[in-house]
């Protein structure tokens, strides 16, 4: 890794990321149902044990028959009569074989008998319960999906690392792999840390500000596949931090939030350096989330996040995510980016890069982004408001309307729900 930049003591995000990667570790297999198994990543190759479909069935409901006995040319002026000597509906085996002058009347999916290698359309004939009219030609092996056409015995039809969809589940079922190895969850263990704070369940007072940290990460985790494990609220001393860290390291991942800006460095050095912690103590050159911690404790990852609400989010999205990604299995690690054009005027110094929280919307096949208005750290209504992260590179001094940017889109198809409310205008959130 390249050492903190000498005259700013800041270190890039891209190479606290590589730092954070190299020592992520991929987690071990576990065998699951595939209804719990959306969302997971595949553990195994997936072989298909035999073709599918299983055998030549009909794509219509109509006749099977022999193209030979079909192919007149002048189909309406001098219709074929066949005759009809068993019905297949499906589910159910033909037990005849198609002759010369027969047809079987077949359901579709229903597997194509011997002989046949044509399937008429039911709408294209004239049939009475023993005998069918062909009043259209039709090209040999019309209408019959073939066996092996959509998988075929031998292959690798889902590889592993694959991220199950349902499209996944279904074609698990189809392969009749009721059971499948996937990648372990990350268990996360988070714990909030400073005096200041008062947990959920305890009782309110005017001189505390609530810990929201623990639960925005614990979200976070689990939006990325993550099992939370709360620890609750150390309190600022030595010894009861490093009670609590210890609860934590049966987990695979420790976050800790607060605590890691200048004032507070020293105590919990001690603290990690007691626990035999090797960590790293960063000053990132990035916009919320400045100041960070990232090392092992006894083998385990552990994450120092900066305290500030927003901060923390960001620095988990930047850090800890894709670590969690990793560890789960994952073969990319990012969240979707798209180019999109910036609808406001912004300017910084050009020494961090900056996540601006956002709102994409899609005008006339465009993407347009612009800010949730005011970015400090510590306005959590910025990640309520935004679908997206602005990502503003270091070098980048100012933006005017209609400049491209790079956005990361933040929880799936949440840019859609907030389009309205960008076109509502302003920045305040809105009810009802
Ligand atoms: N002299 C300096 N001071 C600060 C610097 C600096 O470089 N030099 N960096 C600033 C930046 S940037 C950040 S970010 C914060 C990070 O501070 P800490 O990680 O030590 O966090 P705290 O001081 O404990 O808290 C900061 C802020 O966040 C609130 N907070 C903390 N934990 C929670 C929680 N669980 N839930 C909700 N809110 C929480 C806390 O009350 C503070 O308001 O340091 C700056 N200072
Ligand atoms: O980075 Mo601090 O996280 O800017 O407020």
């Amino acid at each position: 890794m390249k050492a903190a930049d000498a005259m700013t003591g800041l270190t890039q995000l891209h190479d606290a990321q590589k730092v954070v990667l190299d020592a992520t570790p991929v987690l071990g297999l576990e065998k699951i149902s595939i209804l719990d198994a959306l969302g997971r990543v595949l553990g195994e190759d997936i072989v298909a044990e035999r073709d599918n479909p299983p055998w030549d069935n009909s794509a219509m409901d109509g006749f099977a028959v022999r193209w030979e006995d079909i192919k007149q040319e002048h189909a309406i002026q001098k219709p074929v009569t066949l005759s009809v000597i068993e019905d297949v509906p499906a589910g159910k085996m033909p037990s005849k074989a198609v002759g010369p002058g027969q047809a079987i009347r077949i359901m579709t999916g229903a597997p194509v008998p011997r002989g046949a290698d044509t399937v008429l359309k039911v709408e294209d004939t004239e049939h009475t319960p023993d005998s069918v009219r062909v009043f259209k030609a039709e090209p040999r092996g019309a209408n019959i999906r073939p066996q092996g056409e959509d998988v075929k015995k031998g292959d690798c039809i889902i590889a592993k690392g694959t991220r199950i969809r349902p499209g996944e589940a279904g074609m698990l079922a189809i392969l009749a792999k009721s059971f499948v190895f996937v990648y372990q969850r990350p268990r996360v263990a988070i714990l909030s840390t400073g005096d200041e704070l008062a947990d959920l369940d305890e009782r309110f007072s005017e001189e505390k500000i609530i810990n929201s940290n623990s639960y925005g990460i614990a979200a976070a985790v689990q939006e990325a596949g993550g099992i939370p494990l709360l620890l609750g609220i150390a309190r600022d001393t030595p010894a009861a931090l490093k009670e609590k860290i210890s609860h934590g390291l049966n987990a695979d991942i420790l976050v800790l939030s607060g605590g890691v800006s200048m004032g507070d460095y020293d105590f919990t050095k001690a603290v990690f350096r007691d626990l035999g912690a090797e960590m790293n103590f960063w000053k990132l050159a990035i916009r919320p989330g400045q100041p960070l911690a990232f090392g092992k404790i006894q083998g385990k990852l552990a994450f120092g996040l900066p305290g500030n609400p927003v901060s923390s989010m960001v620095t988990f999205e930047q850090l800890v995510r894709p670590a969690m990604l990793k560890m789960s299995g994952h073969r990319s690690y990012g969240r979707p980016v798209v180019e999109a054009v910036f609808q406001e005027k912004f300017s910084k110094r050009t020494d961090r890069r900056h996540f601006l929280r956002g709102i994409l919307t899609r005008e006339e096949g465009v993407f347009k982004v612009r800010t949730t208005g005011d970015q400090g750290s510590g306005i959590l209504t910025s990640m309520v408001k935004a679908n997206c992260l602005i990502d503003v590179p270091v070098e980048v001094e100012r933006l005017n309307p209609g400049d491209a940017v790079t956005v990361q889109l933040l929880s799936g198809d949440a840019w859609l729900a907030k389009s309205e409310h960008a076109h509502s205008g302003g920045h305040r959130l809105s009810c009802c």
